[in-house]
C-alpha cells in the first residue's frame, strides 16, 4: 500500500463501521472555515484545488477576503464554506472579523520561506490568542513540499511553536495561544496538477481528516458560535449607533458653529438661529432701504 493511502486508511472512516461522524440533522449545516497565513504561503492556490478548480497561470494577492461554499467532499461530510483572506500585513487587521463564525482554522505556512517562519509563529499564535478562535480546531498545512528548500515536518512544526495530533484520538486537547496542536499536513498545492491528479493526497486527506474532527467537536462549537456571533452582532450595532450619534452631535456642532459665524455678520440670524437656504425666512423684512 503506498505511503499516503496507509496515512488516508488510518484517518479516514469510508467503508468503518460505526456512527457517523455527523449526526444526521447537521450533515446539511455547513461548516465555516478560515484560511489564514501569509501572503504567498497559497491559501488561495489551496482553495482553488479544493474546488477542483483548474489552475490559473499566475495567482493575484488576495485584498480583503474571498468566500466560496464547498460541496460536501462525501456524502457523509457537510458542505463547507471557506473565508479565504488576505495574508499581507496590511489587510490581517480583518481577519479577527472571522473567528467568531468559524468551526475551525486552516493555517498554510510556505515551508520553504525560513525567512518568515518567525512572522508566521507570530500570526498564528495572535489569532489563537483572540478567545473567538482560541480552542478551535487548527488544520496546519506545511505548503510547497515540491519546491527547492523545503524544511520538513519536524523543522516547520518547531520553527512555528506547534504540536503535531493529527494521529491522536479525536479527542485531543484544542488549541490554546500557549499550547498550539494542530492537525498537521505536509502538501504542495500546485503539486498534483503536473501529475494530472485532481488534488494532492495530503490536501485531500488533511481536509478530509479535519471535516471529521470538527464533526467530533461541534456539539461543542455550535453554541459557542451562536453565541459569539450574536455578541459581535451586537457590539457591531452599538458600535454603529456610537458613530452614528457622533456624526450627528458633529453635524448639530457644525450648525451652531455656522449660526454663530452668521450671527456675528448679521445680528437678525441670531435671533432665528437660523443659516443657509430658508434662513432669513424668520426675518422681519428689510426695510425698503
Ligand atoms: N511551488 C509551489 N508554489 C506554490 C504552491 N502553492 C502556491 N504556490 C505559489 O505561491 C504563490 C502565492 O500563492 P497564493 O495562493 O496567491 O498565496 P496566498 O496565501 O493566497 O497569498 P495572499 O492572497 O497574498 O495572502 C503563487 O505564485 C502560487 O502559484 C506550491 O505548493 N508549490
Ligand atoms: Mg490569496
Amino acid at each position: 500500500m503506498p505511503a499516503w493511502l496507509s496515512i488516508f486508511a488510518r484517518f479516514c472512516s469510508c467503508g468503518r463501521r460505526g456512527p457517523a461522524v455527523y449526526p444526521a440533522a447537521q450533515e446539511n449545516a455547513p461548516v465555516t472555515l478560515l484560511l489564514l497565513g501569509l501572503d504567498g504561503s497559497g491559501k488561495s492556490t489551496v482553495l482553488e484545488r479544493l474546488r477542483k478548480e483548474k489552475l490559473k497561470e499566475s495567482i493575484a494577492p488576495t485584498w480583503g477576503f474571498v468566500a466560496v461554499t464547498l460541496k460536501p467532499p462525501s456524502p457523509k461530510l457537510p458542505p463547507v464554506r471557506v473565508f479565504d483572506v488576505g495574508g499581507h500585513d496590511r489587510i490581517r487587521g480583518i481577519w479577527a472579523n472571522y473567528y467568531a463564525e468559524t468551526h475551525g482554522i486552516v493555517f498554510v505556512v510556505d515551508g520553504t520561506d525560513v525567512a518568515r517562519f518567525a512572522e508566521a509563529r507570530k500570526v498564528l499564535h495572535a489569532a489563537f490568542d483572540d478567545a473567538r478562535a482560541a480552542g478551535k480546531p487548527l488544520l496546519l498545512l506545511i505548503n510547497k513540499r515540491d519546491k527547492q528548500g523545503y524544511q520538513g515536518r519536524a523543522a516547520t512544526l518547531a520553527a512555528l511553536g506547534v504540536r503535531d495530533v493529527a494521529g491522536t484520538a479525536p479527542t485531543a486537547k484544542p488549541s490554546s495561544s500557549t499550547d498550539l496542536a494542530a492537525h498537521v499536513f505536509e502538501i504542495s498545492a500546485t503539486h498534483a496538477a503536473q501529475n494530472g491528479q485532481a488534488i494532492d493526497a495530503g490536501l485531500q486527506i488533511g481536509f478530509h481528516h479535519f471535516l471529521q474532527q470538527i464533526g467530533y467537536d461541534r456539539a461543542a462549537l455550535d453554541p459557542r458560535i451562536a453565541a459569539d456571533t450574536a455578541a459581535q452582532r451586537k457590539a457591531y450595532e452599538v458600535e454603529l449607533e456610537q458613530r452614528r450619534s457622533r456624526i450627528s452631535v458633529m453635524r448639530e456642532e457644525k450648525e451652531k458653529e455656522k449660526v454663530a459665524a452668521a450671527a456675528a455678520q448679521d445680528p437678525d440670524t441670531a435671533k432665528t438661529g437660523m443659516v443657509g437656504e430658508g434662513a432669513h425666512g424668520g426675518k422681519a423684512p428689510h426695510a425698503s432701504s
